[in-house]
């Protein structure tokens, strides 16, 4: 049976082994074509073909639940329940998501793109099983070797563990890695355990029994393997052992990341498409190292993201100063105000919709100690194709909340490396930087700094005051010229730290019919919010209007449709402002 003649996860029953061992391989090839042409994670579902195979061969879905931690690695599980025909439109507007969708299909669960939760949803769910009487249903969980260094999966196995009735089965997908080889404690045990040297092991000193070593990828060894943990009808770990990107080589097999996540490439060779320009994590990442040779006191922190964050070049110089906590971010805000305890001075570099989860670190840790961390957010605002999970939309609004904390979002390249340094000068609390998905724009000069803000445009008898944060200083500009050519003078201001709302802006505001806010991140909790706020507390305030996100959770799709979608380009903001003053309506 060729991949294209599959309609269900029951296809798969009647296959021979050499059907199977066929059928891998159509999926493989069909994985590199298709994933060449939009871009995606390759190089995690390269190693989970035959893994995935013999899941939907010993289990029922949906009648059993699988689950995939992180989500990353289920293209296969796509592929094998009916959506081969739709993967052309994988991580673009209104086609496939990059992660399991309930929206898509009835064997999907775990939307969320966020790591180490997956066990603790196994948890949940089997209890649920329980107490409705279908403790038959199975739940199985697919878990990353990365994964499995998160908190969230160790709170998770105490409960699965100290419950024997309640029979888990943890496929432990271990290949070594999360982007780079997995740091710390667990990935030495696991390597014991994967040499035969684990002794009891971890899990089974938690109550789990404990399967393993498998191959990964020996279908068969697998399935077996599965059918003896359904059997033992009690917590299981079943540790299979895969190679990410296995099957294409050497491009995704012996890359240093195995292309975890890619974009578009040509599928004979292996070559990656460019990508033009110079991208936000570049400048910041740049920049880190140059301010590594000149303060001694500033150390760097990761969650397994070393290179997709930037901090490679600072690790290569500074490797005593790097810390890869593994996917800890609650611990990596921690972890850094112990280090500003002793006198340093801690980046953490992390992608904005991850930070979301060390909140009462940040605010409880860091902020309540006034501790000196400085927090560099990548993959601020709509990122885009991975969807609404990792849109990086909420950080500019509970960081608001913080006392203390103080946001900056840098409009070009010489500002980040300004902020930057103006951040790592601060001594009493935490700092924020954010920027999107992006390259870094072109350079955007100030006039003039006024009230802690940037002055980029002003026209004499300005009527309409436009504040954008960071890269959206450009299309703002481009507004405002547009806006004096219809006859409405405008101002255009950069507030460089939107957090807390810069002393001179309501005064500014004050001066200006129409003030308009314009941000890369939700509405409420934003800058515009914020200002709204103090100028209405001072009496009569100017007209505001915030232009930002909604709280919703926005598709995937491009980070420039969705942009514009929000109205957050050049002619969106004209035509809006041309509602807000009738007068100015485009001719
Ligand atoms: C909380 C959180 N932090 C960081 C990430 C980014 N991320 C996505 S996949 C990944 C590595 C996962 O490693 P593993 O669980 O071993 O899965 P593999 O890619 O090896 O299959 C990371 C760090 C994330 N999705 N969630
Ligand atoms: C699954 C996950 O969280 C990461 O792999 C993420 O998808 C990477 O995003 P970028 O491609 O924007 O680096
Ligand atoms: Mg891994």
């Amino acid at each position: 049976m060729r991949l294209a003649d599959l309609t269900g996860p029951a296809d798969l029953l009647s296959l021979t082994d050499g059907q199977l061992d066929a059928l891998a391989a159509d999926i493989r090839s069909f994985l590199v074509e298709s994933v060449s042409k939009v871009g995606g994670h390759l190089g995690p579902n390269l190693g989970v073909v035959e893994l995935t195979l013999a899941l939907h061969r010993v289990f029922e879905s949906p009648k059993d639940t699988l689950l995939f931690d992180t989500g990353h690695q289920a293209y296969v599980h796509k592929l094998l329940t009916g959506r081969m025909k739709a993967f052309s439109t994988l991580r673009q507007e209104g086609g496939l998501s990059g992660y399991p969708d309930r929206s898509e299909s009835e064997h999907d669960v775990i939307e969320n793109s966020h790591a180490s939760t997956a066990l603790s949803y196994a948890d949940g769910i089997a209890k649920g099983f329980g107490l409705a009487g279908a403790a038959h249903r199975r739940v199985v969980a697919v878990v990353g070797d990365g994964a499995l260094t998160g908190g969230m999966s160790w709170e998770a196995l105490n409960n699965i563990g100290g419950a024997p009735d309640r029979p888990v089965i943890i496929v432990l997908n271990d290949n070594g890695r999360s982007y780079a080889p997995t740091a710390g404690a667990l990935a030495t045990h696991l390597g014991e355990l994967r040499a035969g040297r684990g002794g009891a092991g971890l899990f089974e000193n938690l109550g789990l029994a404990y399967l393993g070593p498998v191959d990964g990828h020996d279908r068969t060894a697998l399935e077996r393997a599965l059918r003896r943990a359904a059997a033992l009808d009690r917590p299981v770990v079943v540790h299979c052992v895969t190679r990410k990107g296995h099957g294409y080589a050497p491009a995704a097999e012996d890359a240093d990341d195995c292309w975890h996540a890619v974009g578009t490439f040509d599928p004979e060779t292996g070559g990656k498409s460019a990508s033009g320009g110079r991208s936000w994590t570049a400048v910041f990442g740049a920049e880190m190292t140059e301010l590594g040779a000149q303060r001694p006191d500033v150390v760097a922190l990761t969650a397994a993201m070393l290179q997709p964050v930037g901090l490679a070049g600072f690790a290569r110089r500074f490797p005593d100063r790097v810390f890869d906590v593994g996917i800890g971010e609650q611990h990596a805000a921690v972890s850094a105000a112990g280090l500003a305890h002793t006198g340093l001075h801690p980046v953490v570099a992390v992608y904005s919709t991850f930070l979301n989860r060390a909140f009462d670190q940040v605010l409880m840790d860091v902020a309540l100690h006034r501790q000196p961390v400085t927090f560099v957010l990548d993959r601020a605002g709509i990122t885009g194709p991975d969807g609404p999970s990792h849109h990086g939309i909420w950080d500019a609004s509970w960081l608001s909340l913080v006392p203390g904390l103080r946001l900056a979002v840098p409009r070009d390249a010489e500002e980040l490396r300004t902020l930057l340094r103006e951040a790592v000068a601060v001594t009493d609390g935490p700092t924020v930087l954010r920027f999107p998905k992006a390259q870094a724009g072109p350079a955007v000069p100030a006039l003039r700094r006024e009230g802690g803000m940037d002055v980029l445009h002003e026209a004499p008898g300005a009527r309409v005051l436009l504040v954008p944060t960071g890269p959206l200083a450009d299309p703002c500009l481009q507004a405002a010229a547009a806006l004096d050519a219809l006859g409405i003078p405008s101002t255009v201001v950069d507030p460089r730290w939107s957090v807390p709302v810069p002393e001179g802006l309501p005064e500014l505001a004050a001066r200006h019919e129409l003030v308009v806010t314009v941000e890369d991140n939700l509405s409420d909790g934003g800058l515009g919010a914020r200002l709204l706020r103090q100028l209405s507390e001072a009496g009569a305030p100017p007209t505001v209007r915030t232009v930002g996100l909604p709280t919703e959770f926005l598709p995937h799709g491009s980070r420039t449709a969705l942009l514009r979608r929000h109205g957050l380009t050049a002619d969106g903001l004209v035509a809006r402002v041309g509602g807000w003053l009738p007068q100015a309506a485009p001719r």
